[in-house]
């Protein structure tokens, strides 16, 4: 009996399709389920066509409705049918004419190409069916003064790689010989849609100056059939081996759940490289999955969750965990739909937070969580009259006394409690500070409330006395804003051994101002570390403008050891570097490599106004004309760097009739509120994604809001630690975006802004 598969081209497609013709289409895919091959490729309704002239012989046209057309590969051997697109019917044909399908010899996939453009003279004038970006990629050089010599010829983009190793990499001699002549990353990028995909992949991570080594590693192997090689003419094996871009589906059901609008592609059509990690069998202790903005951190994370939970033993339970109650209720939507209830059942999807309180609540069932610790420990030093900065007290409490877990004054006595600490303190002094600090927290421990850091000291110390391991597994999205204290209760309630922690996460993104080293914490993941290069979220115009609001930074790599720019200041303290210019309190590099969009759109668009009503009045414009564009208030959403001006741009929109909420994700889910446009902090929008995205207020005073960075005088470290978090709060806003970025500003633009 045939078999049906679909490709991902198809998806987008389907959402075009008006309800009759819909189902019209399933009945058409129930027919390829369960007639013969005979009796389909002849059935009357079907109308199954050869093209007349085509690239490729396989390639047949199907009727799905008058207006409708589906284009599919026909087996010639072997009974897989391929619906690779929903075309309306004249324009099917034109498209089908020129594609071709070919097994990648190297990496067994089924790839398909624009026959008909690769086969033009040279690679200088864009296919016409590859539909190149909106905004070419590489920016025209200005013009040279007439009596300038002719300018030099860039060399070939893939001067510095062999024939032979295009070869092992998988390039076929056609497009070997294609690549030859492509001088610029730009031209390889506007030909990408006419290129084979996988090879598409291997080219970019060329010319983004991988070597042929990581290539072969990080493209290549994931995508390497486990046994043995594809045959050129085994279609059937390769549509199966494509799990990338394609489904076999093998009922009804499946073909509904795939093609009926609550289709999640993420759910189905993983990254190799995604695959290989959410579904390797055993790590041999923690593993780490880093990578930009939308590459895909959190869909690993959860579909690991759904390896672990169906192998998890009997007695074996699993912690998803995030940062916010709206990424975890996120977190728990999603695997609804990746699990079956009972798996489900044998997963806590909780915030680390919250995990900490219900352990210590077990022992002291009174205690609460604090949220005012700063202010506390301000005003604990303003009623002792203490010699020092307001804010001195919970730095230190903060950062250097709970994140390095010290219980004693002789463990703060230590020469090197406080190294990176740029104030030095003599020892009598250290004796002051720790007894203001156990003063303080003395208080605090009575009043029942606990600071969150003092509430996972505590969820830790219980969990390690009674020696009891909660989970069999953990795995942590967002991981890289938590604090070292949060860390211990984690590492706390795993298991140590194989597969006991999962991490994903990425530096650039940390906007909270924890520095953490996992080795110190107990969490070795040398040789585990896995980088993602994908970012299937946002356009490649959005996040290259958006990195250029980190470019220059040196990113410490998620869990690594800081290593700070000085461990002493001069006394008084060194002027504060402007923000623009400040280098980063981060030390270890991220290592090298960028990161490949797989969507395009227009750039990013930006207004400076004179005054915030002014700035208010466009933004409700531009919300206006999303609106009438078609985007969903719900798939709107608007931030404001504080609560006041959150508050602000929330009442502003409505009282322009605009439908807007304030959004919470302490309090709020995702799903709450989407008849209304989204009005949240910078903060809130952490780890969520929206069609379009309106980042306001980005003033020179208001980003970075100097109350919340630490003075130099204080201790320079961590003056600059909190402004590259600021800087990363912006970065985190604007690459929530899917297709539409607007940002803007009133009276000075902040600093951060790229020039
Ligand atoms: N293999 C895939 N196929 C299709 N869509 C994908 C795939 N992987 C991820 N996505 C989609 O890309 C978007 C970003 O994914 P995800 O949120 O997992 O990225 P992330 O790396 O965790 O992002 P961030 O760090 O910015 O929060 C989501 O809409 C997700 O569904």
């Amino acid at each position: 009996m045939p078999q049906l598969a679909i490709d991902a081209t198809c998806l987008p497609q389907y959402e075009k399709l008006d309800r009759p013709t819909r189902e019209r289409l399933l009945a058409v895919t129930r027919k390829f389920r369960e007639l013969p091959l005979h009796a389909l490729l002849s059935h009357p309704d079907l109308r199954i066509q050869s093209l007349p002239s085509g690239q490729d012989p396989r390639i047949r046209t199907f009727r799905i409705s008058d207006s409708w057309t589906g284009v599919m590969l026909a087996p010639e051997s072997g009974e897989t049918f391929l619906l690779v697109h929903l075309l309306p019917r004249g324009a099917a044909e034109e498209w089908a004419v020129d594609q071709r399908h070919d097994v990648n010899q190297v990496m067994g996939t089924l790839e398909r190409r624009d026959a008909t453009a690769l086969r033009a003279p040279a690679p200088e004038a864009v296919p016409a069916q590859a539909s190149p970006p909106a905004t070419p990629t590489a920016p025209s050089a200005p013009s040279a003064p007439t009596s300038a010599p002719p300018p030099v010829a860039p060399p070939p983009l893939f001067d510095h790689v062999s024939d032979r190793d295009l070869a092992r990499l998988g390039i076929d001699p056609e497009i070997r010989e294609f690549c030859r002549a492509l001088s610029g990353i730009g031209e390889l990028r506007n030909w990408g849609p006419a290129l084979p995909q996988d090879q598409y992949e291997v080219l970019t991570a060329l010319a983004d100056g991988h070597s042929v080594q990581r290539v072969l590693e990080e493209v290549v192997g994931p995508r390497r059939p486990v046994v043995g090689a594809v045959a050129t003419d085994d279609y059937d094996t390769a549509i199966r081996h494509t799990r990338e871009r394609v489904m076999v589906v093998n009922d009804d059901q499946e073909v509904e759940d795939i093609l009926a609008g609550e289709f999640n592609a993420w759910r189905v059509f993983l990254h190799p490289k995604q695959r290989a990690l959410a579904y390797r069998p055993r790590f041999n202790g923690p593993a780490k999955v880093s990578g930009g903005p939308g590459t895909g951190k959190t869909v690993v994370a959860l579909h690991r969750v759904k390896h672990l939970a169906e192998n998890l033993p009997l007695d074996g339970r699993i912690l998803l965990t995030s940062f916010t109650n709206a990424l975890v209720e996120s977190l728990r939507r999603n695997l609804g739909l990746l699990l079956p209830p009972e798996l489900v059942d044998d997963v806590d999807v909780v915030t680390t937070d919250k995990l900490a309180l219900d352990v210590v609540k077990e022992v002291h069932p009174d205690v609460r969580l604090r949220t005012d610790t700063r202010g506390f420990f301000a005003n604990y030093t303003r009623q002792h009259r203490l010699p020092w900065p307001v804010d001195f007290l919970f730095s230190e409490y903060r950062h250097v006394v709970t994140a390095q877990g010290i219980g004693t004054l002789e463990g703060y006595l230590d020469p090197d409690a406080r190294r990176g600490r740029s104030t030095p303190l003599t020892s009598a002094q250290r004796r002051d500070v720790w007894h203001a600090i156990s003063d303080a927290r003395a208080q605090m421990r009575n009043s029942r409330r606990l600071p969150v850091e003092d509430l996972h000291t505590e969820a830790a110390r219980i969990l390690d006395s009674r020696g009891e391991r909660r989970y069999t597994s953990v795995v942590v999205d967002e991981a890289q804003d938590l604090h070292p204290a949060q860390w211990r209760t984690l590492r706390a309630a795993a298991a140590h051994g194989p597969n006991d922690m999962f991490i994903a996460g990425d530096n650039r993104q940390r906007i909270y101002d924890n520095t953490v080293s996992f080795k110190r914490l107990g969490i070795e993941v040398v040789g585990r570390s896995y980088p993602l290069r994908v970012n299937y979220r946002t356009t490649e115009e959005i996040l290259t403008w958006a990195d250029s609001i980190i470019r220059g930074r040196t990113i410490a790599e998620l869990g690594e050891p800081v290593s700070l720019r000085r461990s002493t200041a001069p006394p008084g303290g060194t002027p504060s570097p402007s923000p623009s210019t400040a280098p980063t309190a981060n030390g270890a590099a991220e290592p090298s490599g960028s990161t490949r969009c797989v969507l395009s759109g227009p750039p990013p668009e930006l207004h400076g106004a004179a005054d915030e009503p002014a700035e208010l009045d466009a933004l409700a414009d531009r919300v206006r004309r999303w609106l009438a564009d078609g985007i969903a208030p719900g798939d709107i959403c608007v931030t404001a760097r504080t609560n006041r001006l959150r508050d602000s741009v929330a009442a502003h929109l409505r009282a322009r009739s605009l439908p807007a909420t304030v959004f919470n994700p302490r309090e709020h889910a995702v799903t709450d509120a989407t008849g209304s446009v989204r009005v949240t902090t910078m903060h809130g929008v952490k780890g969520l994604e929206f069609r379009a995205i309106a980042v306001t207020g980005v003033t020179a005073d208001a980003l970075p809001q100097m109350d919340h960075v630490t003075s130099a005088d204080l201790d320079e470290n961590q003056h600059l630690a909190d402004l590259d978090a600021q800087r990363s709060l912006l970065y985190v806003a604007c690459t929530r975006a899917r297709e539409a970025l607007y940002v803007s500003w009133h009276g000075q633009p902040s600093p951060f802004l790229p020039r």
